[in-house]
């Protein structure tokens, strides 16, 4: 709050004195004082020096390009291929340390540049495909830049210049990201997320406006990653891909993402951690003891001076202090923000700079008309990608035409697309089942289907797999009217093995279609069943189309829910590489 006191009053006469209480509730005196100023500059020069692991990171900092190079020579100048083996490297992992402190600042990573885009940015045709149904958006985010500090001297009719009395910037707007259940897809986000900057100070000690915050709100079940700009990426693909023959197919795209490599500093939770857990991000901000705003006379001239050197010298120690307590706050998960529950608080995506400060704080008893202030700290820009995962109780899993979305219509009041050609599904469908009033009503997610090759790309591609990996239970459906069936089945299981869903230990299987040809079916029945006795899994034969079994198997769905509650704790470990 503002506070009018006598030290006001006293530097002016006491005609001004009257006119002052007049206008008293504009003219607010918060400013610090001399004494104040003096003190805070005595504490930052005789502060002991900072952590040497600060002032590199800072030289680090400024070199914000690091991040968004692509490096070829890995590790030892030449593109990293399939075969290769990487000292060191953990394959249980999606990334090979480089580097720990002490030789560096930071964890210094390499990681595939998959993990940090989606191939469906680069591809057409997976566009034109999925067009109805967005789960995957890359979005720029920046938050504001503060405002810059003024430089102002009070006045009245009896004092051409009184103290400094130039306000401090205002901070730029944050970023910030919250769920919300009514939200079912990432159609409705914006391109880009730009907060606004912080207002400059003014007279009067007036602080600047804070920037306006922003808050993305996003459905359950969104993974947000850190990306890259797509522009940058797609550049670069198009560039690699010239030569090549069938140029655009998913494959080559997916091969060039995974085997190029991007070169990240990272951190741990606490500094003395080896683990990376987080990306440090970066701030173009200006270098210590730098960024200041000049009036009448300018930078040659202050820099000419030495109580100007000096007091530079020490506000570098306050501008270290702003840089790590931005190091601190500016990073984000290496594999990603998970927002699979409801949200009471909005969290902080990227944070707004500060603002900067007015001439007021540099009064000291050497320099009398502070004549500058300081500029405001950078915000951050960042491009994020945000992934939806249907939060579904159960996935159906199978080739296309097995009466996937047959099955769904008849347990649920879902109504997707049927059809007797392969392909009917294009986008995933959710259906809520209440199979009776004692047991709770669950949801199924019908995924488009999938082919032998899918992990290669063939079909629509292992694309919608990301929809089913956090339910609870996979539902395998099969159809009788194929020759072999059991083959489909262990086609299914390898594919999702090579998407890395290798923990199906909480699995039905549903062999549809039994009322065509009843005898071939009985044999291909038992060689299933005896299949899934070895697994542990249970068999319910039906026919969707006749309505046969259908309360058997929402009975048996009913229980997989049951049993994936107490045994199924995640479905799947989020795997960077195959997403
Ligand atoms: N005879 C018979 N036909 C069935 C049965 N269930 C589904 N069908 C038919 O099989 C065809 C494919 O059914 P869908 O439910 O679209 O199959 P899907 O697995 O969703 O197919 P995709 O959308 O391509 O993944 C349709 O013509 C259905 O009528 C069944 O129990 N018996």
């Amino acid at each position: 709050m503002f506070r009018y006191t006598k030290t006001v009053f006293s530097q002016v006469s006491r005609k001004g004195r009257n006119r002052l209480q007049n206008n008293v509730s504009h003219i607010p005196d918060n400013a610090p004082r001399l004494q104040e100023n003096e003190n805070w500059l005595q504490n930052l020069s005789s502060e002991k020096q900072l952590e040497p692991k600060i002032s590199k990171a800072l030289k680090l900092g400024n070199s914000v390009k690091k991040q968004i190079e692509l490096v070829e020579d890995y590790p030892n100048g030449h593109i990293i291929n399939e075969n290769d083996k990487i000292d060191n490297h953990d394959s249980t992992k999606d990334y090979t340390i480089i580097s720990t402190p002490p030789q560096t600042p930071f964890i210094h990573i390499k990681s595939p540049l998959i993990n940090f885009t989606n191939i469906k940015y680069f591809n057409h045709s997976f566009n034109k495909q999925s067009n109805a149904f967005i789960d995957v958006r890359i979005v720029k985010c920046k938050s504001g830049d503060g405002g810059d500090g003024c430089v102002s001297f009070f006045r009245d009719a009896n004092r051409a210049v009184g103290p400094p009395n130039g306000g401090d910037g205002g901070d730029g707007g944050s970023i910030y990201i919250q769920t919300d259940p009514a939200i079912n897809s990432l159609a409705k986000l914006s391109h880009s997320y730009i907060a606004t900057n912080g207002g400059n100070g003014a007279k009067d000690q007036l602080d600047g406006k804070r920037g306006k915050d922003i808050l993305i709100k996003v459905p359950l079940g969104t993974l947000v990653k850190w990306s890259f700009d797509p522009k940058i990426i797609r550049a670069f693909i198009n560039d690699k891909l010239e030569n090549m023959t069938e140029s655009n197919s998913n494959h080559n795209i997916r091969n060039l993402l995974k085997h190029q490599f991007v070169d990240l500093d990272c951190v741990g939770e606490f500094a003395t951690d080896r683990d990376p857990q987080y990306i440090q991000l970066f701030r173009k901000s200006y270098e210590p003891g730098e960024g200041w705003v000049f009036k009448e006379k300018d930078h040659e001239y202050h820099i000419g001076k030495q109580w100007f050197r000096d007091l530079r010298h020490k506000i570098k120690k306050h501008d270290l202090v702003l840089d790590n307590d931005e190091l601190l706050v500016d990073k984000f998960p290496l594999e990603g923000l998970d927002l699979d529950r409801e949200m009471d608080h909005p969290v902080p995506l990227l944070i707004g700079g500060k603002g900067g400060m007015g001439n007021m704080h540099f009064l000291t008893n050497l320099i009398r008309n502070p004549r500058f202030a300081k500029v405001g700290r950078n915000g951050l820009e960042q491009y994020f990608m945000f992934e939806l995962k249907i939060l579904a109780d159960l996935g159906l899993v199978g080739f296309p035409n097995a009466g996937k979305s047959t099955i769904l219509n008849k347990i649920s009041n879902a109504k997707p697309r049927i059809g007797h050609w392969e392909f009917t599904t294009l986008s995933p469908t959710i259906g809520t089942v209440s199979p009776s009033l004692s047991k709770p009503s669950f949801t199924v997610a019908d995924i488009p289907g999938i082919i032998r090759g899918a992990s290669k790309d063939k079909g629509m591609g292992l694309e919608f797999l990301r929809h089913i990996e956090r339910s609870r239970g996979l539902v395998f459906v099969l159809g009788m009217d194929r020759p072999e069936p059991l083959e489909d089945l262990k086609v299914l299981i390898d594919e999702l093995n090579s998407h890395g869903i290798t923990k199906t230990h909480n699995a039905l299987v549903i062999c549809n279609k039994c009322d065509v040809n009843p005898e071939q079916t009985f044999a291909k029945f038992n060689s299933i069943q005896r299949f899934c006795n070895e697994m542990k899994w249970d068999i319910c034969p039906i026919s969707a189309l006749n309505n046969e079994n259908i309360d058997i198997l929402i009975s048996k769905m009913s229980d997989l829910v049951e049993h994936g509650k107490n045994s199924y704790k995640r479905a799947i470990k989020i795997n960077l590489e195959s997403l």
